[in-house]
């Protein structure tokens, strides 16, 4: 797990208030940090066009051209020219190697670095840098972002364009922009550089996290005297749709729950592996609600629910019915995991707000935070390109899915294997955690097209996660 914050102000002030680093110390790990990766690419590559902007973002950028000038061949492209006290510096040092700033980009190089904006980046591209970032874009070469791609907003919003980067160097530490759904296109692969201190001391405390796959815990079994008694008893409430809680079923038993029901009154063809019930089953300790269910929840089911405070996983259908508030506030064990779309629903339902589907992708993390903020008991995964799980104060990102869960059922499955781990003992947070993982690890492991994995081959895959 790394942390992961909302910007890096207060830590680059500890920098220079603590431990007496200065702003030139932190700037020059900054560059160094890119230089070495630069140097480190194919040596055929020696062409690099560094577009460096008003502020710091860009005296990063001019530091590098200092770095690599003479190694490499090295245009710089100011559009801004320098307004920060450090990009004058920077400048005034380059100046004195006989480096100057090209007057307009070359028509093709190897490598562009894009140091235009970065933490600073407060208000949309003008007409000149939308451009600029097109232009770039279109351009065949090795894309690196200094710190966050240009055109990245702190809510992590393109605004109005972005650049599109291979990899983003960025600068002491994780920041929450990098993870938005709206800039995983944009952002490429992450490198984290030091700046002046090891990333251990340079880092505060924090309540965001980014999830890796070395954080899994697969419910394994270490018990050879085991029965499936042990394993936990999961009932499904089955609705409209039997398939989508059959999904659910298969991926939970797979996942390792001793016993998987589905409970309703007309299922048909269900698979052997599966028990069926019209009612509740005695012994359940786990419950799973709204997957292909209907806009119509069971009021004794409901209750029997509450009344036993069951672990309850809550998915798709139910965050259009108003029970499902009474579920939030009076359950103890209770994960919810809405697409955005259920997600906008939900909101409406318990009456936390009425907004649309593009409100909440271009402020995830806002929204997440205030639905927490009113369901305190519950453990919420906002579903996504990067998938938010948020329970109190804390929020945990998985950035590990991927286009091969873009598909009917998919979703199904993820609820079947947090509901297999909350039967199994898992706490609702470390249910929606390792569910959410094994998921994206299922759709990381599978092996063929990016199109064509079905709900059945994420069940599949589920065999060989082995840790
Ligand atoms: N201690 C530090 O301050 C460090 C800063 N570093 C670099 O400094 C960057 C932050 O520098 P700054 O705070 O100077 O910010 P930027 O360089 O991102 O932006 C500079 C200024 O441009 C203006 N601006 C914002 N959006 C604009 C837009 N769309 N069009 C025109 N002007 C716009 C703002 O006034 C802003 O302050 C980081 O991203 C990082 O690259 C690193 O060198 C590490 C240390
Ligand atoms: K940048």
């Amino acid at each position: 797990m790394q942390k992961v914050f909302d910007d890096c102000y207060a830590m680059d002030r500890r920098c220079y208030e603590e431990f007496g680093l200065t702003e030139d110390i932190l700037m020059e790990h900054a560059a160094d940090g890119m230089a070495q990766y630069i140097r480190a690419l194919d040596g055929n590559k020696k062409e690099v066009l560094i577009v460096a902007g008003p502020g710091n973002n860009g005296a990063d950028g001019i530091t590098l051209a200092r770095l690599l000038h003479s190694d490499f061949e090295v245009s710089l492209y100011m559009p801004y020219g320098a307004k920060s006290d450090m990009a004058k510096l920077q400048l005034q040092r380059l100046l004195k190697l006989g480096v100057k700033p090209v007057e307009n980009t070359p028509l093709q190089t190897d490598i562009i670095v894009d140091a235009l904006f970065g933490a600073g980046f407060s208000k949309p591209l003008n007409e000149k840098g939308v451009e600029l970032i097109k232009t770039l874009n279109v351009m065949k070469a090795k894309k690196i972002a200094c710190d966050i791609p240009t055109g990245i907003d702190p809510n992590g919003n393109p605004n109005p364009v972005a650049f599109k980067a291979d990899i983003t160097i960025t600068m002491g530490s994780l920041k929450k922009a990098l993870f938005a759904d709206h800039s995983k296109p944009y952002i490429g692969e992450i490198e984290v550089v030091d700046l002046g201190v090891s990333r251990k001391i340079y880092e505060i405390d924090t309540s965001t996290y980014l999830l890796e796959a070395d954080d899994f815990n697969p419910p394994l079994r270490d018990n050879p005297a085991s029965h499936k008694g042990h394993y936990g008893h999961l009932a499904i409430i089955c609705g409209e749709k039997s398939g989508a809680a059959t999904l659910s079923g298969l991926a939970a038993l797979r996942f390792g729950a001793g016993l998987v029901t589905l409970v309703g009154n007309s299922i048909q063809n269900i698979p052997y592996s599966l028990m069926q019930s019209k009612n509740l089953p005695t012994g359940t300790n786990a419950v799973a609600i709204g997957m292909g269910m209907g806009y119509d929840l069971n009021s004794d089911i409901a209750d029997s629910i509450v009344k036993n405070d069951l672990a309850v996983l809550m998915d798709a259908d139910i965050c259009y019915i108003p029970s499902v508030k009474t579920l939030l506030d009076r359950c103890s064990k209770t994960v919810i995991t809405p697409h955005p779309k259920e997600f906008a629903a939900l909101l409406k339902t318990v009456g936390i707000a009425d907004v649309s589907v593009e409100d909440i992708q271009r402020d995830r993390f806002g929204w997440a935070k205030r639905f927490c903020e009113n369901f305190p008991k519950t453990v919420l995964l906002l579903k996504g390109a990067n998938t938010i799980i948020a329970y109190n104060d804390k929020i945990y990102i998985n950035p590990l899915g991927s286009q091969v869960l873009s598909q009917a059922g998919s979703g199904d499955v993820l609820s079947g294997l947090i509901a297999s781990l909350m039967a199994q003992g898992y706490s609702p947070l470390d249910a929606a955690i390792n569910g959410s993982l094994a998921h994206t690890m299922c759709a990381r492991n599978y092996k063929g097209a990016n199109f064509s994995a079905i709900a059945e081959d994420l069940i599949e895959e589920l065999r060989w996660l082995i840790k």
